[in-house]
């Protein structure tokens, strides 16, 4: 048996990533809906411990055209046909070396690659040879999560398939590596070395001859006896496949103008709907890659793993700001996004962390996640700060996964995803007392004769749009707020006039003020429609104590209605006060009044308090911590018979293949192992998983294959090989 088929009997499937399929121009929205027949997915159901409230990012795996699948079909251990291909690095413009490596080679052109223990086919590069391919690649990967890269990228359908396969088999990445070699080389000479088989190395520091020699690192040596100009005489070797320009990334659409269309509601002005109401999006920054890179010391030959942890992604915060008092400022900024961490260096150093984001919402704002409907937060006063989503841990370079056996790993782990959400933001205004009435009954003017407040006054209905504040002062240390809301008709709760837009404002009012026009026709009439509205908008607004105030009493066709009006409402056990606003005659009653009120409302609410503690308002990010700390054997797998799927779902072990950077060799052993260790394979089996099928674990599509399971249990579990870690998630 060749050592391709021996390896590959460790190992029961066959792999193709998802992810590839991601980068893909093909996986576009526009063919998708074109020739090829798209395999139903029906969405795995996901455990969320925060309850449906946050979002992750997950790949429409099954979408993409089969034509585009890769598929890693043999895993040899070592091609012997492969020899040793060599890489020259050019120090300066004269000086050369040469290092010699073994194992791993891929051709410029086409025909077979090899990395770690796969096998794969690239075929037809056509004219996207060696370095074009390469940098092509680079640049969209750059853009891997953007969505508005898309279009961009329907149109350069061609090219980027090339790229998908690419991506797969490369051992290293051009241009972001050469970048960062680029950047060190300014000032510090020739500290690191970064592999890229494709690179010609034209008017830059290094070349490469051939592949690179990923397998056999162990016996590198690179000895710095040339270089008389390197002062520290470190070098270190880098692998950085996926190294993207974190820059870029960071914060580059941070308060982005909006653009998806407003769903337009019916006769209210776009201000109004804005004033209260909001959706906004936000994002946590995704962790920085690990990377692997290996110390190169003169006189220390075997230097060891060096490659330094990505940094942690920013997280999103939200906090009231008491300067503000409407949500209107979201109508040009919607999308909230963290930086990303930065991915992880030589020399063990550790990337940088990505910068947090903080919303900033008015006090009084109500959050919830626009799937499901969830409350999330409610944030009252000035200064309260909530962590809403924490950003992703940062991959481990490979200087993290050395072991007393293994003392040149050559694994590195991505950056963990952060976390996303779309949030529906609810502003309802912090006054003590709102003032409410049908419109033209002088509510703005009984506002502006009690306060300082400068409401518009003016003999129409609604000349009130959006609520206003004022501050009542009685005393010293004696004040309440007060908002005079729009006017309210008859069939407000169904949405007539204005008033149903802002009445939920009056449901955190805790007293009413009822204004009631006196020089109307029937006022009592008028009472109790608005009453009746109310009550039909919200059942607790009529338990709310109120006041009722009977307004325009210098009119005489007011006051001529008057006592009918205090009778009706004696009879109905409440004391009426009667009021000419304009010319500022009862009000201060009135304020007195509201005040006692007002006072016994709020020791009530005090009593009550004592009961409900203090509230977590991290919970939210509390619960997506948990999420990631689930351990990899709790799964679920999902069976679609007419697809012959098996979704194996878990929030652990999706989480292990999203960190999995499938670039490197040792990648695949240690996910091998883990499928092995956590169960999956025992469960596939026990369930009855026939050849051919599909396995689903999170981004990664595999296909079942029969035949090695027989003895892939042991063969994997007895595996020499030490690189496998088991990941610390935290
Ligand atoms: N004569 C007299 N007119 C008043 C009195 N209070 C208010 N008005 C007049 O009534 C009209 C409406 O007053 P507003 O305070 O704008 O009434 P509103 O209830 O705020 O009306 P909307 O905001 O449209 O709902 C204005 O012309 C005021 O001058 C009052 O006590 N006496
Ligand atoms: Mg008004």
């Amino acid at each position: 048996m060749a050592p391709a088929v021996a390896a590959a009997a460790a190992f029961p499937f066959r792999l193709f990533s998802a992810e590839a399929r991601r980068n893909t121009k093909n996986s576009s929205r526009s063919k998708r809906n074109t020739s090829k027949p798209i395999k139903p997915s029906p969405p795995p159901p996901r455990s969320s411990s925060s309850g449906g409230a946050t979002t992750f990012t997950r790949l429409p795996l099954r979408d993409a055209p089969a034509s585009l699948e890769v598929t890693l079909d043999r895993f040899p251990t070592a091609n012997p046909e492969m020899g040793s291909p060599s890489f020259t690095r050019r120090n300066g413009v004269e000086e050369e070396e040469e290092v010699e490596f073994g194992g791993l080679r891929d051709s410029p052109v086409g025909g077979d690659l090899s990395i770690g223990q796969f096998d794969a086919r690239v075929s037809n590069l056509g004219g996207m040879k060696g370095r074009g391919a390469s940098r092509q690649m680079v640049e969209h990967l750059e853009d891997d999560d953007d969505e508005e890269e898309e279009e961009e990228e329907e149109e350069e359908e061609e090219e980027e398939q090339v790229v998908s396969r690419l991506e797969i088999f490369e051992g290293s990445k051009g241009r972001e590596a050469r970048e960062f070699l680029s950047v060190e080389d300014d000032d510090n000479d020739d500290d690191v070395i970064v592999f890229d088989p494709e690179y010609d190395g034209d008017g830059e520091e290094f070349e490469f001859s051939d592949g690179i020699a990923v397998s056999d690192l162990e016996e590198l040596h690179l000895d710095d006896d040339d270089d008389d100009d390197d002062e520290d005489n470190e070098e270190d070797v880098l692998f950085h496949p996926n190294h993207s320009s974190s820059d870029e990334e960071k914060n580059d659409d941070f308060f982005e103008e909006e653009e998806e269309s407003d769903a337009k509601e019916k006769g209210v002005p776009a201000v109004m709907r804005c004033f209260d109401t909001a959706k906004i999006y936000a994002k946590a920054g995704d962790g920085g890659n690990g990377v692997v890179a290996f110390r190169r010391e003169k006189y220390v030959p075997l230097g060891g793993p060096s490659g330094g942890d990505g940094g942690r992604g920013g997280n999103v915060f939200v906090e009231v700001d008491g300067d503000m008092n409407s949500l209107l400022p979201f109508r040009k900024s919607v999308h909230f996004r963290a930086g990303r961490g930065a991915h992880g260096m030589g020399r063990q150093q550790a990337g940088a962390r990505g910068d947090d984001v903080v919303v900033k919402v008015p006090p009084g704002t109500v959050v919830r996640s626009s799937a499901g409907d969830v409350e999330l937060l409610e944030l009252m006063k000035p200064g309260q700060r909530a962590l809403l989503l924490p950003g992703g841990r940062g991959g481990r370079g490979n200087a993290a996964f050395k072991s007393g056996t293994n003392k040149a790993p050559r694994i590195a782990e991505k950056g963990e995803k952060g976390p996303e959400i779309w949030l529906d933001l609810e502003l309802k205004l912090v006054a003590d007392v709102g003032i409410v009435g049908a419109p033209n009954a002088g509510k703005s003017t009984l506002l502006s004769a009690i306060s300082a407040a400068k409401p518009t006054i003016a003999n129409y209905p609604f000349t009130t749009l959006l609520p206003n504040l004022g501050v009542v002062s009685l005393d010293f240390d004696a004040t309440m707020v007060v908002a005079d809301l729009p006017g309210l008709l008859e069939g407000a709760h169904r949405g007539y006039g204005l008033g149903h837009e802002f009445l939920r404002h009056s449901e955190r009012c805790s007293v009413l003020i009822h204004v009631v026009d006196g020089s109307g026709e029937q006022p009592e009439y008028e009472f109790e429609a608005v009453r009746l509205e109310l009550e039909l908008f919200s059942p607790s607004l009529v338990d709310k104590p109120y006041i009722v105030v009977y307004n325009k009493m210098d009119l005489p066709e007011a006051s001529e209605r008057w006592n009918k009006f205090e009778k009706k409402l004696h009879a109905e056990g409440i004391e009426p006060y009667c009021i000419s606003a304009m010319n500022r005659q009862g009000t201060q009653d009135v304020v007195h009044a509201a005040y006692k009120v007002l006072q016994k409302e709020k020791q009530k609410m005090k009593d009550n308090e004592e009961w409900i503690g203090p509230e977590n308002l991290n919970h939210v990010a509390d619960a997506i911590k948990r999420e990631r700390k689930a351990p990899m054997n709790e799964f679920e797998i999902f069976h679609d018979k007419g697809t012959k799927t098996w979704n194996v779902v878990g929030a652990g072990i999706e989480r292990f293949v999203q960190m999995t950077n499938w670039q490197y060799s040792e990648s695949l052993k240690r996910f091998q192992h883990a499928l092995e260790a956590c169960g999956v394979n025992k469960t596939l089996i026990k369930r009855g998983v026939k050849e051919g099928d599909t396995v689903v674990v999170g981004e990664m599509e595999m296909v079942w294959t029969d035949e090695p399971n027989k003895n892939s249990s042991s063969k994997t579990m007895n595996s020499k090989d030490d690189s496998v870690r088991w990941p610390e998630f935290g």
